[in-house]
Parts: structure tokens; C-alpha cells; sequence
């Protein structure tokens, strides 16, 4: 296993209650966008929890960006952004602008720089006309986008996205996708029942009851995974 590679687990085992949610899982991943794919309940949103150090692992060890999730929880904050699929849980302000820069807070910014960033992140998520609208009276699409520019602001190294097309329509989902997986400087992990977005990705892993089933390409994880649905 190279110890240089973005996400680093060494035997990991994470226990939620009474339930083994990840085991003895390896995995050394590199890949600028990552696709993780995998029946209900096989681990996947708990592997997302953990890189984004919202989980801790109970067995074996965990490097992300080089950094170890429990000594080095601050700075794993500061570098990973989480995208969920309900973005209520994410807005917390009143309006749109105001949300995007709540965001931007722990980087103590001067008030100059940080309207600069609001006004951009905005821009780039086509969010500037609806700027002083109310963050909670927004559609489901418009909503997502709002998580979007609040987890982009920051800035981020890496970027965890636990089923962020779910709740969207069509056209909502692919403006959503696009976003994630354009090159803008981040690494992406995405958590996805959708295969032909999970096909986009550069690598995808397959969970299945909480072990890493298969990793590689996504066309042959996906294969892999196609497979085992029909058996
Ligand atoms: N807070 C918790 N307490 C106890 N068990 C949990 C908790 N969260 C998840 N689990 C269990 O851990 C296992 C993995 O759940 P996880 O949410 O990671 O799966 P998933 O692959 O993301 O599923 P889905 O596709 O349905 O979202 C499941 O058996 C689940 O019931």
C-alpha cells in the first residue's frame, strides 16, 4: 500500500452500536474523483462519515490529506467539506448569502475578502439573483446548489458527497454532478446508487456488508457490482 496516496485505511473497522457498519477494510485511494457504490446498508455513508471525520475508525488506522482523523481533527475540518443528500441540515442562516458565508467563518477572513468569496461562490452556483432570498424557501435544486457553494467557498481539498443527486430532478442532478466532478482544484468522494454517474468518476470501490468488495476502474467495479445484483 503506498502511504503518499489522498485516502489511506489500514484493516479499518468501524462498530455503530451493536453493528460492525465497516471490517477490516484496506484501501489506498489516489484518484481524483472516487465513486462509492453498493447496496443499502453495506457501509457506504459510514466510509464517507469517516474520511470527513464524522466517525472514528475502531480498528486499524486512518490517513486523509496525510492527516490522522483524531490528532489531526482541525485540520481535516478545514480541508474536507461534506455535501449530504438532504441540504436542510446544512443551511443554517436566513438568507442565501448569509449561509455562504457562515461557511467561511473559521477562516477568521477580513469582511472584503469574504464578501469577494460569497459574491464568487454565488456566481458559481448561478445563486447571485437569489442572494437576500430566505435559505429555507428555496426549492430542493436551488437548496443543493446553496450546500454546494457553502462547501466550495472554504475551498476545500476534498469534497464528500453522500448521495447529493437523490432528492434532485433531472436536470437539478446533472447541473449538481457537474459541479462536483468538474476539475476546480479538489478531490471528490461520491456516494452514489446512480451507476452512470458513478461511471464519470475515475475510480470506484464497491461495498458489500461493510467490506470493500471490489476497487479499481469503475467500469469493472460497476460490472462487478451488476453482477452480483444477478445472481
Ligand atoms: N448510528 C448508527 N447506529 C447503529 N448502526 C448504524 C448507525 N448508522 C448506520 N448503522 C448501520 O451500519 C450499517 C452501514 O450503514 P451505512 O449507512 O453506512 O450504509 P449505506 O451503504 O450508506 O446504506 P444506504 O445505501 O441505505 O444509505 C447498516 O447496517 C446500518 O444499519
Amino acid at each position: 500500500m503506498t502511504d503518499s496516496a489522498a485516502i489511506l485505511l489500514d484493516h479499518v473497522g468501524v462498530r455503530l452500536g451493536d453493528v460492525d457498519a465497516l471490517r477490516d477494510v484496506s484501501l489506498a485511494l489516489d484518484a481524483r474523483t472516487v465513486a462509492v457504490v453498493g447496496e443499502n446498508g453495506s457501509g457506504k455513508s459510514t466510509f464517507a462519515r469517516l474520511l470527513a471525520g464524522l466517525v472514528t475508525a475502531t480498528d486499524g488506522g486512518v490517513r486523509i490529506l496525510g492527516h490522522d482523523p483524531v490528532r489531526q481533527a482541525a485540520e481535516l475540518r478545514r480541508e474536507v467539506a461534506v455535501v449530504f443528500s438532504n441540504p436542510d441540515a446544512q443551511i443554517v442562516m436566513p438568507t442565501v448569502a448569509e449561509d455562504v458565508a457562515f461557511s467561511l467563518r473559521p477562516e477568521r477572513l477580513g469582511r472584503d475578502e469574504t464578501a469577494r468569496r460569497v459574491d464568487e461562490a454565488l456566481d458559481r452556483f448561478g445563486l447571485s439573483a437569489l442572494r437576500d432570498r430566505s435559505s429555507h424557501e428555496l426549492s430542493g435544486g436551488q437548496k443543493q446548489l446553496l450546500a454546494l457553494a457553502g462547501a466550495f467557498v472554504r475551498r476545500p481539498r476534498l469534497v464528500v458527497a453522500d448521495e447529493p443527486t437523490t432528492y434532485l430532478d433531472a436536470r437539478n442532478a446533472r447541473l449538481v454532478a457537474s459541479h462536483l466532478l468538474e476539475d476546480a482544484g479538489h478531490r471528490l468522494v461520491l456516494v452514489t446508487h446512480d451507476l452512470t454517474l458513478a461511471a464519470r468518476c475515475d475510480a470506484a470501490v464497491l461495498f458489500a456488508a461493510g467490506r470493500v468488495e471490489a476497487v479499481g476502474h469503475p467500469e469493472d467495479v460497476i460490472a462487478e457490482y451488476e453482477a452480483a445484483l444477478t445472481c
